[in-house]
């Protein structure tokens, strides 16, 4: 995310001087949505009616459910000094796994408020945005909210933002979200140190594409800023990283519900609807040309984004294999990030095996499978991308443990690393710092934010993250730790596959891949999960985890007694119904290894290993 994003405007090209765009970086719950909500309400944009709901917030409903609205940018209208101005308002994603998405926003603004509440401070996800917005040398106004908060301390505040940011906060706008205190200031310091954005309108067209997506009456509506000229209805445009020609057919904003436009001009920031048929041919980061312009250059920046995190998607029912397919399809027309490919397992069936930017990213798509297309799927564990220098010369890339080959048949595996920074208050050091080291971190840094809260920064293997990091940041910390990453380089590890076999069979979906030194405790935890989550047979079951032919644990599950309650010796009854409850749940989702009936918690015990 340090790696700097190249100017895309020409500032030598004229100034429009009524334009303003800007995006507001915050931690979550500092008040984001309820502050963008008041500053449409100022420009006139939401009625009393509107109210009821955050209007951002609504939109991320709908973004969620993957329907129709999905603004990723307002445009509000605002008279000041008796001139009108255009503000553009960008929304960014907030989350670490959509960082490319958040700086091609950023690259469409010109400034950014930085939104910290009073009573909270800065956290490590701000940071991590502050960051990308300094790079792409945004001009970024401090405001501190919640100032209507009895425990507000803005002065502190104001500290920790130029000793964590380094930013002056003398000038910080002091706002209340809540109450609309401090928000015609705020419209103010938008108008007058936000810069205006240069463009040569007599220019051949360039837009920069900052987020695409599916809308059923529309068809691809891209949100585009334009950096020279103007897209106007029936121009003919081609899209730089595929050559593929377009005729444009509505251009426009969303104020805040979408509106055509005659045209959109350079420093403009608006939607682009084409006869495009899929968001993969609209893709975020491209650059819009005009198609009688073969010699122009594409915007810097562009890049495909890679997905970081893979997992099997298994149908509960085989019967249910084209559903999943038919969903992912569907899907797929509104996130362009996920890729999927179908997948065998000897375990699950027939399945596809997805990567996602993230865990969350991967979160988000479970449920939506499970929610909007009603699925019983059974995810498996997420596992990151290998590297494997095989011992015949060849070089393979393996996202699946299932498919690591046998321990002897490579001679090097490098796995990826990420850069990981952790913020905290200092009496949880010694835990994290420890957290830190038996994920196989090395300390990069260590610094003092204030004399209480220490930023930590490390490079972790990504699958170390992936696998309950998080978790047991936020317990160990009570909460209270913050983290956020970015990809590191790949680098070579002693890594081994660790199988697990239930009555002797290898259920491949189980498979993973740990450390040298970490596989006989992963392997014995992993037993120790599985014999808690299989139930109890007519017959004994073993339970066996294997680094290739070497068994280096086993736990074994009796055979069943008369019934599931038999071993509640007692009579605590909540502990009965959660076992009923557990056993009920077991039903719903059994898949069946050989005669081993193993339910959909069994393939979840991975990310559950410590
Ligand atoms: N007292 C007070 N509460 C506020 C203020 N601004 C926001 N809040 C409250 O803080 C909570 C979080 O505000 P949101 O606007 O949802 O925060 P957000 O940053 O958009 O959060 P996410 O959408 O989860 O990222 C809500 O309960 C708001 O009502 C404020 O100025 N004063």
């Amino acid at each position: 995310m340090s790696k700097s994003v190249p100017r895309m405007v020409d500032p030598t090209a004229p100034e429009r001087p009524t334009i303003r765009s800007f995006c507001i970086i915050a931690h979550i719950d500092h008040g984001k949505s309820t502050l963008a909500d008041r500053l449409m309400e100022a420009t006139g944009l939401l009625t009393e009616r509107d109210k009821t709901a955050q209007y951002l917030d609504r939109m991320d409903i709908e973004r969620e459910r993957g329907i129709t609205i999905k603004a990723q940018a307002v445009r509000m209208s605002y008279k000041y000094d008796g001139v009108t101005y255009a503000l553009n308002l960008i929304d960014t994603p907030g989350h670490v796994d959509f960082g490319y998405e958040v700086s091609r926003s950023l690259a469409a603004c010109e400034g950014a408020l930085l939104v910290v509440d009073a009573t909270q401070g800065v956290e490590a996800q701000t940071l991590a945005n502050v960051y990308m917005a300094l790079d792409a040398n945004l001009e970024i106004i401090p405001v501190i909210n919640k100032i209507d908060l009895p425990s507000a301390d803005v002065e502190g505040v104001k500290k920790q933002i130029e000793e964590a940011v380094g930013l002056d906060a003398s000038d910080a706008l002091l706002v209340s979200a809540k109450t609309g205190l401090g928000v015609p200031d705020l419209l103010e310091a938008i108008i007058l140190r936000i810069p205006a954005p240069h463009g040569d309108v007599e220019r051949p067209v360039k837009a920069l594409i900052i987020d695409s997506w599916w809308d059923s009456y529309k068809g691809v509506i891209s949100m585009v800023r334009v950096f020279s000229g103007r897209l106007r209805a029936g121009d003919k445009i081609r899209m730089m990283a595929t050559g593929k020609h377009y005729d444009v057919i509505d251009v426009g904003a969303y104020a805040p519900e979408i509106t055509s436009m005659p045209e959109l001009s350079a420093g403009e920031v608006g939607y682009l609807v084409a006869n495009v048929k899929e968001v993969v041919d609209s893709k975020v980061g491209d650059t819009v040309a005009a198609a009688d312009d073969p010699g122009a250059e594409p915007l810097p920046g562009f890049k495909v984004v890679q997905p970081m995190v893979f997992a099997g998607v298994f149908p509960t029912d085989n019967a249910d294999y084209s559903e999943l397919r038919d969903a992912l399809a569907k899907l797929t027309l509104n996130d362009a990030s996920v890729t999927w490919e179908p997948e065998t397992s000897v375990a699950l069936g027939f399945g596809f095996r997805l990567g996602f930017l993230g865990l969350l990213h991967m979160e988000i798509i479970q449920e939506r499978l499970e929610r909007e297309y009603d699925l019983d799927i059974i995810t498996t564990a997420p596992s990151v991308k290998y590297r494997v220098y095989l011992k015949d010369g060849t070089e393979t890339v393996i996202d699946n443990p299932a498919k690591m080959p046998d321990i002897g048949d490579y001679e090097a595996i490098e796995e990826p690393m990420i850069i990981a920074r952790i913020q905290l208050p200092e009496e949880y050091l010694g835990a994290i710092i420890k957290l830190c080291q038996d994920r196989r971190g090395i300390q990069l840094d260590i610094k003092y934010q204030t004399s209480k809260r220490v930023q930590l920064t490390y490079e972790m293997p990504l699958a170390e993250v992936v696998f309950g990091f998080y978790d047991q940041l936020k317990s160990l910390s009570r909460g209270y730790a913050s983290l956020d990453y970015e990809q590191g380089e790949y680098r070579r590890a002693e890594l081994v596959r660790v199988d697990l076999l239930v009555n002797g069979e290898r259920v491949d979906a189980l498979s993973l891949i740990s450390h040298r030194d970490n596989a006989y405790n992963r392997g014995r935890d992993l037993c120790i999960k599985m014999k808690d989550e299989i139930p109890q047979q007519q017959f004994e079951v073993a339970i066996q985890a294997a680094i290739g032919s070497r068994v280096i644990a086993r736990t074994t599950v009796k055979a069943l007694r008369k019934n599931v309650l038999a071993k509640c010796y007692g009579g605590d009854i909540s502990r009965k119904r959660k076992l009923l409850e557990k056993q009920k749940r077991g039903k719903r989702r059994l898949k069946a290894v050989g005669n081993v009936e193993i339910p959909q918690g069994a393939f979840h015990a991975i990310l559950k290993l410590d």
